[in-house]
């Protein structure tokens, strides 16, 4: 912490208080010192401008000035060992502090501004302007809305501010000078943060208990000398009705957060329903959640998967959980268009621009896709002389009508689709290299239904609903019909299973669906998945041990039950145990 003496000059003359100023004018005029002080051997009397006695003398003539026509200018005294802080204990705000030695002999003299200028930049971090007065600097102490309280190294109260006052119920007349513990002992507050700084010589934050009842957290700082001994503490308040007025606010807000998070959620989960995605298995709640990530983005998304998997209900829901949403989806088979038609309906063209032509011209799909997304289903369809005009379409969202020349610019998503297995087809040169990569950014494998059994019940009870709803049925699967369809392969994945349940629905009789109503590929007779298929020679232990792994592991992903699937494996439920501990 800076002395006052740090920062004070000695600019001044000392004039003895019997004295007359025109016997020692010429001393004065040799000293060239800005101030002259009158004091005694007691106290300090006045101080007086240099400048503005020169002046009274050349006005009046030197013998005429007498100790009453000059104006002292407004100062205060301080002992030269005080610090800046001690500033915050005067009464008023002077313009000048003359230092006194131990006596009352002035030893230094400090600008007022310059010293609250300082002492505002140690304490509160603020760097001062120019243009504030003293008693400007002294307001803002005084009017922050903060207690503040300050002791000596001892523990003795040296200021309190008016929130202080306010905040304590005490006038700062009624404490200054007494000891911190006193206010303790007198109940004013308890457990004083300052009584911790004085024994810890640390900052300390503490629950402070008012006499008033308020409860404040209160922080208290050490301050040190050049030497490093404990000269101040400092310590401030702030009400913890405010604090937890604040949190109230901060936990109302989460809560708002969470409320709006979970509309959100059900809001998501209103489209997945219209828009039929039903899902269980950890597979395909792994694609939901991609979907909900990349939904709001504009990524290029390619949606790979065997026919029937689902591809265009996740290209329906990344677009209805988008931002281009209120637009349409705009699709195009590429597999179903011919090859020679497939240009001029994907990117229009101009009127007449050949024959057969609308003179007009026509739109293509791209254009119709303009703010909303494009689809392009079976992309691994497209013919290689149009994969450069779609790659160049991708890369700079422009291209030209067919028949045109004019570039056109169109701000569309992108989201492709297929059944072929792209990586493969480039290996063979039948899909370009450099395409397969611009669509790949963002590839989404739908695994076909056989390798997520786990949703093979709930899309099951889920078309039930649904057709049970259409043709004002109230049908029901048996159990045992489910582990059926565990067993089955589903080649038509569950665009297969929808039409079977509505199939099964419409043609039986009764209301409760039995394994035994189902046709022989169900049951009885072995199924294709039951037929194993050997395509590369591998020695006779490996392969034994290979089909019993997959066998056993399979078995328990679809019964999650050792005796079930000893039943289906025809053997022991001890033997089951035995053979997934081993292949785990
Ligand atoms: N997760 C799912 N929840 C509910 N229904 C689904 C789900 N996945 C697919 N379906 C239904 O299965 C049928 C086939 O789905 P979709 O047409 O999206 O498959 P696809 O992979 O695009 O097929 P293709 O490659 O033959 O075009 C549709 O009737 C669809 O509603």
């Amino acid at each position: 912490m800076i002395k006052l003496a740090d920062i004070s000059h000695d600019d001044f003359f000392l004039l003895p208080s019997g004295a007359k100023v025109a016997d020692v004018l010429e001393d004065i005029l040799d000293h060239h010192t800005q101030y002259i002080i009158r004091c005694s051997e007691k106290e300090v009397g006045a101080v007086y401008r240099t400048s503005v006695l020169l002046r009274e003398a050349l006005k009046n003539g030197s013998g005429s000035l007498g100790e009453n026509i000059l104006v002292s200018e407004r100062f205060a005294v301080i002992q030269e060992g005080d610090s800046l802080l001690d500033l915050l204990a005067l009464e008023d705000h002077p313009d000048l502090i003359v230092l006194v030695n131990e006596g009352t002999v002035p030893v230094g003299m400090i600008d007022g501004l310059e010293a609250i200028r300082k002492l505002l930049h140690d304490f509160y971090g603020m760097i001062p302007g120019t243009k504030l007065s003293l008693p400007e600097y002294r307001d803002i102490v005084e009017q922050l809305e903060e207690e503040i309280f300050v002791t000596d190294g001892a523990g003795f109260i040296l200021y309190l501010n008016p929130e202080g006052e306010k905040v304590c119920g005490v006038k700062l007349e009624e404490v200054i000078g007494k000891h911190v513990s006193d206010l303790e002992k007198a109940k004013i507050f308890t457990s004083s943060t300052t009584v911790e700084v004085l024994k810890t010589k640390k900052k300390a934050n503490l629950l402070q208990k008012l006499k008033s009842g308020k409860t404040v957290l209160a922080t208290g700082r050490p301050i040190f000398d050049q030497k490093g001994r404990l000269v101040r503490v400092l310590s401030t308040t702030k009400d913890v009705r405010e604090i937890n007025h604040l949190m109230e606010q901060i936990e109302q807000k989460n809560k708002e957060i969470k409320h709006k998070n979970q509309e959100l959620t059900l809001l998501r989960e209103s489209i997945f329903a219209q828009d039929n995605f039903v899902c269980k298995s950890p597979k395909m709640t792994g694609i939901k959640d991609t979907i909900i990530k990349i939904a709001p983005t504009d990524i290029t998304v390619l949606i790979q998967g065997e026919s029937g998997v689902g591809k265009e209900v996740v290209t329906k829901l990344i677009h209805n959980l988008g931002l281009r949403n209120r637009y349409p989806l705009i699709k195009i088979n590429c597999g179903l268009i011919p090859e020679n038609l497939l240009e001029s309906e994907l990117f229009g063209y101009e009127g007449g621009a050949f024959t057969g032509a609308n003179k007009h011209g026509k739109l293509g799909k791209i254009e119709l896709a303009n703010q909303g997304t494009l689809f392009l289903d079976e992309i691994g369809e497209m013919p290689l002389s149009l994969q450069v005009k779609l790659l160049e379409f991708l890369q700079d969202r422009e291209f030209t009508r067919v028949g045109g020349t004019q570039k056109i610019k169109i701000d569309t998503r992108v989201i492709l689709a297929t059944n072929r297995d792209l990586q493969t087809m480039v290996n063979q040169g039948r899909f370009r290299r450099d395409l397969f990569y611009r669509l790949n950014v963002l590839p989404i494998n739908i695994p076909p239904l056989r390798e997520r059994v786990e949703d093979i019940p709930v899309l099951a009870e889920y078309f039930l609903d649904q057709f049970n709803n259409k043709y004002q049925m109230n049908k029901k699967l048996a159990p045992d019909v489910i582990e059926a369809f565990y067993e089955y392969d589903w080649p038509g994945n569950v665009r297969e299973l929808v039409h079977f349940i509505e199939r099964i629905m419409v043609i039986s009789d009764a209301d409760f669906i039995t394994r035994d109503m189902l046709p022989e590929v169900f049951g009885g007779n072995p199924s294709p998945r039951q037929t194993i298929i050997c395509t590369d020679l591998i020695p006779l232990k490996k392969a034994k041990n290979e089909l019993e792994a997959q066998l056993i592991k399979r078995a328990y992903e679809i019964y999650k039950s050792t005796y079930k699937v000893g039943k289906v494996l025809e053997i022991d439920q001890s033997t089951v145990v035995k053979l997934l501990k081993k292949y785990r």
